[in-house]
């Protein structure tokens, strides 16, 4: 595979902007060498600039679950196109999306959009501390929530990969209201709420981790954050900017059966367009100003063409279901890339929820960022490379979940199982 133009691309990439991307996480740092740049993608595949094609698990990290250039988000984009792209003023279009979410997501009863899953989760923290009058948010370690600077404290993401997980320019006072449990250790939580039963304001989390590579939640868990923030009066925030709409049609709060106080939403919400959401009970979201005193805005927030993509998304999810398929596509995935590292005699463990995968080069359950961060990054940095040269563009993390989307065929997962077991003898010694 030559990639020739692609390095020129680059090369020109890296004086103009830092690194030469736009967000950490496409860097490659995780597995050397440089970035692939990108023209177009179509359903499943994904055509860099030298005309090479892949078969894509990222879909844009979550969003394109539809797969790329989907029929319906194009054409609802070009009616959007033609009547104006940003008015800063409501319109009919924000209804259509808030009303999907609220149909939707079992937990939400009025949202607010923003423009990403950070400014999402920004903004849940604060009106979580606005509506409980107290400072401390609760976080857990390897879960990556956006880079709101007091929740870039043990990060998953680029942030662990690039080993930044407390990035400098994160202030020791805006951090010192953040507390970080290990993930699925319900002692620690216990234990915390017994400590500071009036201090928290909010416990948020990544009900299925993806930012440490895809890690579930350990039975009990969710059920505990529950319970503790019934009792002691915080704020449960769950954050689905990942797993909403790509776990189950309801998110993971359907498919686990947890309501949590607020919902932060992104990425498969905006259909490949850039967008944000946070909603949930509608006593807290009074709060928010006008209707209340928490402040939170947006130029260009309810975007007229992000919100033609998310409706058009979100409705033809609806639609046609693809959960069983997404579920059963995902799992054939998992079982022929364990059985191709398992032929070579490479030890590995997966992590999956429907669509959300990783194959972690680790020889026991990963269950928290302890466990993820003693994975084999190099031999995962080796895997990536030989993938790519058969045609297949996974994460280029250990800590980051691949994903499958609707467009992904039966041959495309038995085209990616092959491609794992000569990938897998090849990185074998
Ligand atoms: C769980 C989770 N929360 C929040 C974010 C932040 O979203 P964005 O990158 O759109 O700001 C991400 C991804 O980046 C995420 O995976
Ligand atoms: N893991 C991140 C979000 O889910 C990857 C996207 C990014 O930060 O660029």
């Amino acid at each position: 595979m030559s990639r020739t133009k692609s390095h020129e691309v680059f090369a020109r990439a890296k004086h103009l902007m830092p690194g030469g991307v736009n967000s950490p996480a496409r860097a490659f740092g995780g597995v050397g060498g440089e970035p692939i740049v990108f023209e177009r993608g179509q359903g499943a595949y994904l055509v860099d600039v030298d005309g090479n094609q892949y078969i894509d698990y990222i879909g844009s990290w979550g969003p394109m679950i539809l797969g790329h250039l989907h029929p319906a988000v194009r054409e609802a984009l070009h009616a959007a196109v033609d009547q104006g792209t940003s008015f800063g003023a409501p319109t009919e279009r924000e209804n259509g999306l808030a009303e999907l979410i609220i149909e939707l997501v079992p937990s939400v009863e009025q949202v607010r959009l923003v423009n990403s899953g950070t400014e999402a989760t920004m903004s849940a923290i604060r009106l979580a501390r606005g509506f409980t009058g107290r400072n401390k948010i609760v976080k857990f370690a390897g879960n990556y929530h956006g880079h709101v600077d007091s929740l870039l404290v043990a990060a998953g993401s680029a942030a662990a990969t690039l080993g930044v997980p407390n990035s400098p320019g994160v202030t020791p006072g805006t951090a010192q209201d953040t507390i970080v449990l290990p993930y699925n250790n319900l002692e620690a939580l216990d234990q915390l709420f017994a400590e500071h039963p009036d201090e928290i304001a909010g416990v948020i989390f990544e009900p299925v981790v993806g930012n440490m590579g895809c890690v579930p939640p350990m039975p009990g868990f969710l059920e505990k954050i529950r319970e503790h923030c019934d009792h002691y009066g915080a704020v449960m925030i769950m954050d689905e900017v990942m797993t909403g709409f790509r776990v189950a049609m309801g998110g993971a709060q359907q498919l686990f059966g947890i309501k949590p106080d607020l919902t932060t939403l992104g990425k498969i919400v905006g259909g490949g367009l850039p967008i944000g959401a946070y909603g949930g009970r509608a006593d807290i979201m009074g709060h928010i100003m006008p209707a209340g005193e928490v402040y939170q805005a947006g130029t260009l927030s309810g975007n007229p063409l992000a919100t033609a993509a998310g409706i058009a998304t979100l409705q033809t999810l609806k639609d046609t279901n693809p959960y069983p398929q997404l579920d059963s596509h995902t799992q054939l995935l998992e079982q022929g890339l364990t059985a191709a590292a398992a032929e070579a005699g490479i030890p590995t463990v997966t992590g999956r929820v429907g669509s959300m995968l990783t194959l972690f080069f680790h020889n026991e359950p990963v269950r928290s960022w302890d466990d993820a961060a003693k994975c084999d990054t190099a031999r995962y940095g080796k895997y990536f490379w030989e993938m790519i040269e058969r045609g297949i563009y996974l994460p280029c993390s250990q800590y980051e979940a691949l994903f499958v989307s609707a467009a992904h065929s039966d041959a495309d997962i038995a085209k990616t199982i092959d491609a794992a077991k000569d990938a897998m003898l090849a990185i074998k010694k």
